[in-house]
């Protein structure tokens, strides 16, 4: 049988992310999960690229619903002033119920994600977590009890400086 390497290879490029402005949107939904993430997010983006913690702003919202709307306006409201970010974060925790109301948000924020990145000009990196159960949200913050645990929130700070400085004009 083939092996592969699953999920997502760091790029070789030595990114310098040292003037990069980078904002990071997260919920309160799941809060620990969401902190495990946020963390794993901005220590790699601090520490592997440079990226000054003064230049990453983290704002917080209700539930992952809400996302899209809060990254719309930040960005808008940073584009009037000097300081405009050149990535966001979006980062949440959907976790399915035993209702349709997780497919809904799902469907929603994903689509909401990806309208105001291609509208705005500016890269979001997609940090939902879209989870069937509690522990597959946990592994995926690195707070599992299995071995594949992998704190997601690595991988999106690397995507994050990867974009920010493709789009850094
Ligand atoms: O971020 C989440 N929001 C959730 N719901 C709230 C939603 O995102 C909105 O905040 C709410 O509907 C108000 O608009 C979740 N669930 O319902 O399960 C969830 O798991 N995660």
């Amino acid at each position: 049988m083939t092996t592969f390497t699953k999920g997502v290879t760091p790029s070789t490029e030595k990114y310098d992310g040292s003037s990069l402005r980078v904002l990071i949107v997260h919920t309160r939904w799941n809060y620990e999960i969401v902190e495990a993430l946020v963390r794993g997010a901005t220590e790699t983006m601090t520490s592997e690229y440079n990226v000054k913690a003064e230049n990453i702003s983290v704002q917080s919202v209700s539930g992952s619903y809400e996302l899209p709307f809060a990254a719309q306006s930040l960005i808008k409201a940073s584009k009037m002033g000097t300081q405009w970010f050149n990535v966001v974060i979006c980062i949440g925790v959907l976790i399915k119920g035993s209702t349709m109301h997780f497919e809904y948000i799902a469907e929603a924020v994903s689509q909401g994600i990806m309208r105001v990145s291609l509208d705005s000009g500016v890269p979001i990196v997609f940090g939902v977590l879209t989870c069937l159960d509690d522990e597959q949200a946990l592994e995926r913050a690195g707070l599992g009890n299995k071995e594949s645990k992998h704190n997601h929130g690595i991988d999106w700070g690397r995507c994050a400086v990867e974009m920010g400085v493709k789009n850094h004009k």
